[in-house]
């Protein structure tokens, strides 16, 4: 078993009976695994399992690991996993520091404190004082920013990453992985990422699995 990073021992997923994912892979910190795969194939499942979230309709084994340390029988809230999506999802309710203080661990005392947080993190995505700006103001790339902002201050053990650029156009999309992929180094998170896009997927260097017709 990998003692760093994020270990997958043949984890394996079934819909009706019928095998999506087959995979034993381990991801060190700050690496990037890259799932790709036709779609249905499974891969958002894959991510899935690996937050503690699959759906019941699926039949799952295999262990994740991260760290040496079992998260297959924590619920999703105690695996501390950051994930991006395709949208973003920031709450409209709230202002873009709204929207990071919120996600700072309550560990984390005091207003003052979680406020400089939220800041420090803004200015790490490039997006300085833009705390108190309404998120439907923003642009797509962005909110794509603040997104990461907010996963990063999640604490995560892991990045999943479900085809989060693929909204961008080519020039932020390019910048976005590469700010992604510099955080996830930078943080010594183990990331996975799943898409389409063999640019993505070379942009993160690091092992690539297909699952689906492959298998
Ligand atoms: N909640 C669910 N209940 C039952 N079946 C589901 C559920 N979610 C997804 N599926 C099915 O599981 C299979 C895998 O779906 P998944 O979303 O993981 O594919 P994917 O590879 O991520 O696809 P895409 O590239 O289109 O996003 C598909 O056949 C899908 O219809």
């Amino acid at each position: 078993m990998a003692e760093n990073g994020l270990f997958l021992d043949d984890v394996s997923i079934a819909l009706n009976g019928h095998r999506l994912v087959a995979l034993a892979h381990s991801v060190a910190p700050g690496e990037v695994l890259t799932v790709m795969g036709p779609s249905g194939s499974g891969k958002s499942t894959l991510l899935a399992y690996i937050g503690g979230f699959l759906a019941p309709a699926f039949e799952a084994s295999g262990k994740v690991f991260s760290d040496g340390l079992e998260l297959t029988a924590l619920p999703a809230e105690d695996r501390h996993v950051g994930i991006l999506f395709q949208d973003p999802l920031l709450f409209p309710h709230m202002s873009v520091g709204g929207n990071l203080i919120f996600a700072i661990p309550a560990s984390v005392k005091g207003k003052a404190a979680r406020y400089a947080l939220a800041e420090a993190a803004l200015e790490g995505v490039g997006l300085a004082g833009m705390a108190a700006r309404d998120p439907d103001t923003l642009s797509g790339g962005q909110k794509a920013r603040v997104a990461l902002a907010r996963a990063l201050l999640s604490a995560p053990r892991m990045l999943l990453l479900d085809e989060p650029f693929s909204k961008l156009d080519a020039e932020l999309r390019g910048q976005m992985r590469e700010l992604v992929f510099a955080k996830a180094r930078d943080s010594a998170l183990p990331v996975v990422l799943v898409t389409h896009d063999a640019a993505d997927a070379e942009a993160a260097g690091g092992s690539i699995v297909r699952i689906g017709n492959a298998q």
